[in-house]
């Protein structure tokens, strides 16, 4: 008898026998081809609802493991025709592995969902339990209850017709977008973006960077109160939100300058317009009124919002819970206007939804009456390619930008992150590998040579003013002489380190270049373990980094140093903390103006005030935080750096996907460099997209 059979369940005793299915099930956890809550909950299912099969604990523990990968559902037919795609598994060369799923799923009895119909934990969603199962999709309850909830909140506001007054709208959108302007035609999707988002209470905009989002809802805000003042006397309440704290510090900031942009034009009711639009962006968690300790928010159906309309932007990574807790919270009359690039990568946890909204983006699917109806508000003729007279009522209500402002067709970045979407990925090889585009470049990586990885993290390329972290190191250190010192010098000349006398104020204010500095550069790895990920890459830096004298880090064991950057990741409400804020320890005085009282360090972090204020954190105060030297992709979403480098591992995973190489890619302003061994593995991942499933707006 072989190992496997004597210490495992063999996969026709699994199906038979529930305790040694509930065996196998921890056996993978184990491996970590599940996750323990999901073999947990078909434990759990075992004991409430005890007359369920084995195949059903099975679904059970595998509609749970769907929901760990992104997915809202397991579709049963699905998990039949393809068992392998279920579940990732790292085989290794060991003979004692437990029976792979695949194996398992392809023996499972033709009764599968006959059995799961019958099973007492399952229902069809009328009444309360665990599990949901609608024609061969089996829910977690919660999930598909929230799916329902975004597909209801959607559509009620699709089903309502707003009151537009006609007369106003077609002379204020040509103030916002001047026909005779020389970039009216790179403008006009934004101005049906805008005309669209006032016929109707539900808005999608999308589009890639510097496509002009933040700009068209600006202006989509103005035309808005405009029709309020016109019609109500009062203007409209509008809140601002955005996922994380760093994404809504980042919009507050480009929002007060497209505000400022509106003084120039002659509108109706111009102040008044202008103080109505707000330029405060809070997280969506505090906007909904999060509360500690509890998945329950201050805001909901029988407490709705204060408000008439909300914006959300970076909504590709807002996930179904927190779709659901908005739209629970909004008056049912509330607009709603999403901002989001769908090509990026959707949140980690179950969702997708801004994905699935704009799944027919590219082609527009306008109808004739919309087609018509924007022709009359803006004068602009929609391509008939754009126009379908089946398209769905949701897809009157979604726009996608196209013309980036930021990256035009000569840029690097820009064709780059193009043929990435495009799945063309010898387009994106010809685009690294060209002459023509000296803001891209790809490094060849050797394993066991590090010296590529290190000195662009290290110093980037220079020629190029494509920095690496001796940038933001020197603006803490100058090193009179150097190309970074030069330039720092130049861009702020008067921004030193401060004399132990010197004020609050001034710290600030030098803490404040030190962080925008720090936005220079950023490493982007797609990993958090092995060679290339997060953590070994952060510690082979850091010593690179003191090896260099950059850092004075004496010690491994001591964590804190002056210039260790620091990257949150959860929220601290009380310290006003948000996940993927950005911090840097330096050493100020104990007491700002009392020079007696000697130095210490402190986290300098962006107090979001929008006037370079400082909140300066001792770092014993910090519980989640991880240094930030390297950064996984993911994490990166809602920021952006003037240089990122991203380091592509030497072999495929599963995580390597079109999206993920194309978020890496846009978060860099000016310079991207791709660090990678092999054209193969670049290659496969823009090949790799991500599905996620669901029934959201099929
Ligand atoms: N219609 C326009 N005319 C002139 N400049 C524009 C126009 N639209 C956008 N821009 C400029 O392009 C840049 C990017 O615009 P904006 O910040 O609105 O884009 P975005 O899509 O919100 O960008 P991000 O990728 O940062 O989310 C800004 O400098 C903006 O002033």
């Amino acid at each position: 008898m072989s190992k496997v059979t004597a210490r495992f369940p063999s996969q026709e005793i699994a199906l038979a026998d529930k305790a040694a299915l509930l065996d196998l099930l921890f056996a993978w956890a184990a491996r970590g081809w599940i996750r323990d809550l999901d073999a947990a909950l078909a434990h759990r299912l075992a004991q409430l609802a005890p007359d369920g099969t084995p195949s059903c604990l099975l679904a059970a523990a595998l509609v749970s493991h769907q929901v760990g990968q992104g997915h809202l559902l397991l579709s049963l037919d699905q998990a039949r025709q393809h068992p392998e795609e279920l579940i990732a598994v790292e085989r290794d060369a060991t003979d004692d592995a437990p029976p792979p799923p695949d194996a398992l799923l392809k023996q499972l009895p033709e009764a599968w969902e006959t059995q799961l119909a019958a099973w007492s934990a399952v229902g069809d969603g009328q009444d309360n339990h665990p599990l949901v199962l609608l024609n061969g999709r089996l829910y977690l309850r919660r999930y598909w209850r929230h799916e329902a909830q975004v597909a209801n909140g959607v559509s009620e506001r699709l089903s309502q017709a707003e009151e537009v007054v006609t007369e106003t709208l077609r002379p204020v959108l040509d103030q916002l977008f001047p026909p005779q302007d020389p970039r009216a035609e790179k403008a006009s999707s934004q101005k049906l973006a805008c005309a669209l988002g006032v016929r109707s209470p539900f808005a999608v905009i999308t589009g890639g960077p510097g496509t002009g989002k933040t700009t068209t809802v600006i202006r989509l805000l103005a035309l808005l109160q405009v029709q309020a003042l016109a019609t109500r006397r009062v203007p409209l309440t509008i809140r601002l939100a955005a996922p994380t704290g760093k994404a809504a510090a980042r919009l507050s900031e480009s929002i007060r300058d497209q505000i400022s942009q509106l003084d120039a034009l002659d509108l109706p009711y111009g102040a008044q317009v202008r103080n109505a639009i707000p330029s405060e962006v809070s997280t969506l968690h505090r906007l909904l009124g999060a509360r500690p300790d509890t998945r329950h928010f201050r805001y909901h159906r029988l407490n709705p919002l204060p408000l008439d309309m909300v914006v959300v932007d970076e909504a590709s990574m807002v996930d179904i819970d927190m779709m659901a807790a908005l739209l629970h919270a909004l008056p049912p009359r509330a607009r709603l206007v999403l901002l989001g690039d769908k090509d990026q990568l959707a949140s980690v946890e179950a969702g997708a939804v801004l994905g699935r909204l704009c799944a027919h983006a590219e082609r527009g699917l306008y109808r004739d009456e919309v087609v018509n109806w924007l022709e009359d508000a803006t004068g602009i003729r929609l391509d008939p390619a754009l126009q379908d007279s089946h398209g769905r009522d949701l897809d009157q209500s979604i726009i996608m930008l196209r013309h980036s402002f930021r990256f035009d067709d000569s840029s690097g970045i820009g064709q780059l992150a193009r043929a990435i979407n495009a799945g063309n990925s010898q387009a994106a090889l010809n685009v690294l590998k060209s002459n023509t585009f000296s803001e891209v470049q790809r490094i060849p990586l050797k394993r066991d040579d590090e010296r590529r990885l290190l000195s662009q993290t290290l110093k980037g390329r220079q020629q190029e003013n494509a920095w690496g972290y001796r940038y933001y190191l020197h603006a803490i250190r100058p090193q009179p002489g150097t190309s970074e010192t030069k330039h720092l010098e130049h861009e702020s000349p008067l921004i030193r380190r401060p004399t132990s006398e010197a004020d609050r104020e001034a710290w600030d204010r030098w803490a404040a270049h030190v962080l925008k500095a720090h936005t220079e550069f950023q490493l982007l790895t797609p990993l958090r373990n092995g060679h290339y990920g997060v953590e070994a890459l952060n510690l082979r830096i850091e010593q690179a980094l003191a090896r260099a004298g950059l850092i004075d880090k004496p010690d491994v064991a001591i964590y804190w140093y002056e210039g260790r950057p620091v990257l949150v990741t959860g929220n601290d409400y009380g310290l006003k903390l948000m996940n993927g804020d950005i911090g840097i320890a330096l050493q100020v005085p104990a007491d700002f103006g009392k020079p007696e009282q000697g130095t210490i360090l402190r986290v300098a972090f962006p107090a979001g005030d929008g006037k370079g204020g400082i909140r300066w954190i001792l770092p014993s105060r910090l519980q989640r935080i991880e240094t930030v030297y390297a950064m996984t992709v993911h994490k990166s979403q809602g920021s952006e750096f003037m240089h990122t480098a991203l380091v592509m591992p030497d072999t495929l995973s599963p995580i390597l996907t079109r999206e993920l190489v194309y978020t890496a890619v846009t978060r860099a302003k000016k310079n991207f460099t791709l660090l990678s061994a092999s054209d193969a593995v670049l290659e496969q991942a823009i090949q790799r997209r991500i599905a996620r499933q669901s029934q959201l707006f099929q």
